[in-house]
């Protein structure tokens, strides 16, 4: 099983992106969903986050997205902390994934490779570009976030121009249909040549 991941900084496209290579039956890792999704069904990591934010990180037994959002963003080591927390979790339980699936590879749509480090430990890993003015105005209108919050995770991201360097496949996502083709183009060099 090929391991290919997916990044790119926020509002790039990378959900967009990913749907594309799901609609051609590539299987599909959504990060972010399944770190939300530990963060409140894993024991061990409900346990870690409450030692770390108190009681407030859940509401109702659901997680606190605004409180916690606060407590990260604007403060470095806070956010080293959970991501120590959660990307550990989010990695196990995506190789467990992963090994089930039933294709040539497998996608890991995540925001954090290069900042991780995390590059070889996929056999390729393509990332979704924007210009960062366009992706700030389609975050503000897809979920109404202030600029200074965008900006705020935009801080904890690397540029572009940094990821490029590292990366093996770069899709500049701006007319969509253009996106798409390059999806197929991808995926195709992808399957004949065993995920890189
Ligand atoms: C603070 C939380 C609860 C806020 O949830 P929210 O629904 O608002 O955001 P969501 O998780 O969907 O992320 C949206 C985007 O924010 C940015 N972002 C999220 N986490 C991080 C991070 N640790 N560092 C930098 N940017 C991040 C990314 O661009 C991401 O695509 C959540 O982001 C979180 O728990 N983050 C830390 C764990 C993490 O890294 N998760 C994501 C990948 S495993
Ligand atoms: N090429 C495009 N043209 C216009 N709108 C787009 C394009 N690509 C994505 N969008 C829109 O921009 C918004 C952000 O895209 P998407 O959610 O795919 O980005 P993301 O990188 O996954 O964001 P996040 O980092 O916040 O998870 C969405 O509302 C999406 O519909």
């Amino acid at each position: 099983m090929k391991l290919v991941g997916l990044t790119g900084g926020i509002g790039s496209g990378k959900t967009t992106v990913a749907k594309m290579f799901a609609d051609l039956g590539v299987p599909v890792y959504d990060s972010d969903k399944e770190a939300k999704r530990l963060m409140r069904s894993s024991k061990k990591v409900k346990k870690a986050i409450i030692e770390l934010f108190g009681e407030q990180a859940y509401k109702n037994e659901k997680l606190n997205k605004k409180y916690l959002s606060n407590q990260v963003f604007n403060n470095g080591e806070m956010l080293k902390k959970l991501n120590a927390i959660v990307h550990p979790a989010v990695r196990k339980h995506f190789l467990e994934w992963a090994v089930k699936q039933k294709a040539p590879y497998v996608i890991q749509e995540t925001a954090l490779i290069f900042e991780n480090q995390m590059q070889d430990f996929y056999d390729s890993v393509i990332l979704v570009i924007a210009p960062q003015d366009t992706r700030l105005q389609r975050v503000m209108n897809r979920d109404g976030s202030s600029k200074e919050a965008i900006r705020a995770r935009m801080k904890h991201q690397r540029s572009d121009v940094e990821k490029i360097a590292l990366a093996d496949y770069v899709i500049e996502n701006l007319e969509i249909e253009t996106t798409k083709q390059k999806v197929s183009a991808i995926n195709l060099t992808l399957l004949e040549n065993n995920g890189r």
